[in-house]
C-alpha cells in the first residue's frame, strides 16, 4: 500500500502501563542540507509484555534506527520513545533490556562463561552469584560444556547464543535484536529460531527483532511492523494467526505460506508504486 492510500493499521487498543515499548509518532533525520536524510517519518507503534514483535523491512527502511532509538543508542528527532514508561535512558539505566547485534561481538580472550559474566562483573556482583546465573545461562543456551572454551573455538551460532545469554545475564524484561541470526547459514538459522521461542517461553520476556527475511519474521512473532522505506515508515502491522507453539513443520503449512504471501504482497504494493525493488 502506498503513502496515498495508507493500509490499515490493526493495533489493539492497550493500556499504557501494559506497553512496554511506546513509539509515538518519532521521526528521524540525519545530517543537513543536501546531505540530509530522513530515515523515519512519523513512526507510532508499541510493543506490549510479553509479545515477540519483528520490525521488518527492505534495507535502508530505518529498522536499525528504530532499533537504536529504543536502546539509547540515538535521540528522536520528534515524537516519543518510551520503554517501560520512562525515557530510553533511564530505562537503559535500570537494566529493563539487554541487546544482540548482528556480529556477536564477545571478548576473545574471555572463555564463554566470562563473556557472559561480564555485565555482572561490571557491576560488582559477587563472584560465586556470577556464577550460578552463568550456569543458568549457558545451560538455558545448550551450551554448558564449552563454558570454558575462548569464543574463536566456537561456530556462528554458538557465538551468537553466547551473545544472547550475556544479554539476559541481567534479567532484562526486553531483548533487542538486530539481524541476530543474519550472518548465520540456514541450517543454524532455523535451529537458533527455535531456540529463541524456547528462551521465550521458558523466561517470559518481550522481544523486539529486527529482521528483513520474511519466513523469519512470521514464524518468531506475534506481530509484524511492516515498514516502507524512503522515509522510513509503518506501513501495515500484522498479528500472526499461528499456534503459540511453533515447531519446524509449521514452516510447511498453508497457513505458513498464506501469511508469506500476504507480506510480501506489501512489498510488491510498495514497489509498484514507487517503481523501485522493494525488497532486496
Ligand atoms: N548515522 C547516520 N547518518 C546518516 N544517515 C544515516 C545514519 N544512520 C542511518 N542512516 C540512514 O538512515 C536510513 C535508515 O538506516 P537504517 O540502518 O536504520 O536502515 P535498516 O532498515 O536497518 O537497513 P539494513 O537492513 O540495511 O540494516 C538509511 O537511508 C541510512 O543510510
Amino acid at each position: 500500500m502506498t503513502s496515498q492510500s495508507p493500509a490499515p493499521i490493526h493495533q489493539a487498543v492497550i493500556p499504557s502501563a501494559n506497553k512496554l515499548i511506546d513509539v509515538d509518532h518519532v521521526s528521524v533525520v540525519f545530517g543537513s542540507g543536501s546531505q540530509q536524510v530522513t530515515a523515519l517519518s512519523s513512526v507510532t507503534f508499541h510493543v506490549a509484555s510479553n509479545e515477540f514483535v519483528s520490525l521488518l523491512g527492505p534495507s535502508g527502511c530505518g529498522k536499525s534506527t528504530l532499533l537504536r532509538l529504543v536502546a539509547d543508542l540515538l535521540q528522536p528527532t520528534t515524537g516519543s520513545v518510551r520503554v517501560a514508561e520512562q525515557e530510553p535512558r533511564r530505562a537503559r539505566m535500570q537494566r529493563q533490556f539487554g541487546i544482540v547485534f548482528q556480529t556477536p561481538a564477545l571478548f576473545d580472550w574471555r572463555t564463554i562463561r566470562r563473556n557472559v559474566e561480564l555485565p555482572l562483573e561490571l557491576l560488582g556482583t559477587p563472584r560465586k552469584e556470577c556464577r550460578r546465573i552463568s550456569d543458568e545461562l549457558l545451560e538455558l543456551v545448550g551450551l554448558t560444556r564449552f563454558a570454558d572454551h575462548y569464543p574463536w573455538q566456537l561456530s556462528g551460532g554458538m557465538q551468537q547464543r553466547v551473545s544472547i545469554a550475556r544479554a539476559l545475564a541481567l534479567d532484562p524484561p526486553l531483548l533487542l535484536m538486530d539481524e541476530p541470526f543474519s550472518a548465520l547459514d540456514e541450517f543454524t538459522k532455523e535451529k537458533l529460531q527455535l531456540e529463541l521461542l524456547q528462551i521465550k517461553r521458558s523466561t517470559g520476556k518481550t522481544f523486539l527483532f529486527v529482521t528483513h527475511s520474511i519466513p523469519e519474521a512470521i514464524f518468531l512473532s506475534d506481530r509484524i511492523i511492516v515498514l516502507s522505506a524512503h522515509p522510513g515508515q509503518v506501513h501495515s502491522i500484522h498479528n500472526v494467526h499461528l499456534p503459540a507453539e511453533r515447531q519446524s513443520e509449521l514452516r510447511e503449512t498453508e497457513a505458513f505460506y498464506q501469511m508469506i504471501t500476504t507480506i510480501r504482497n506489501c512489498f510488491h504494493e510498495e514497489r509498484d508504486a514507487s517503481n523501485v525493488p522493494a525488497f532486496g
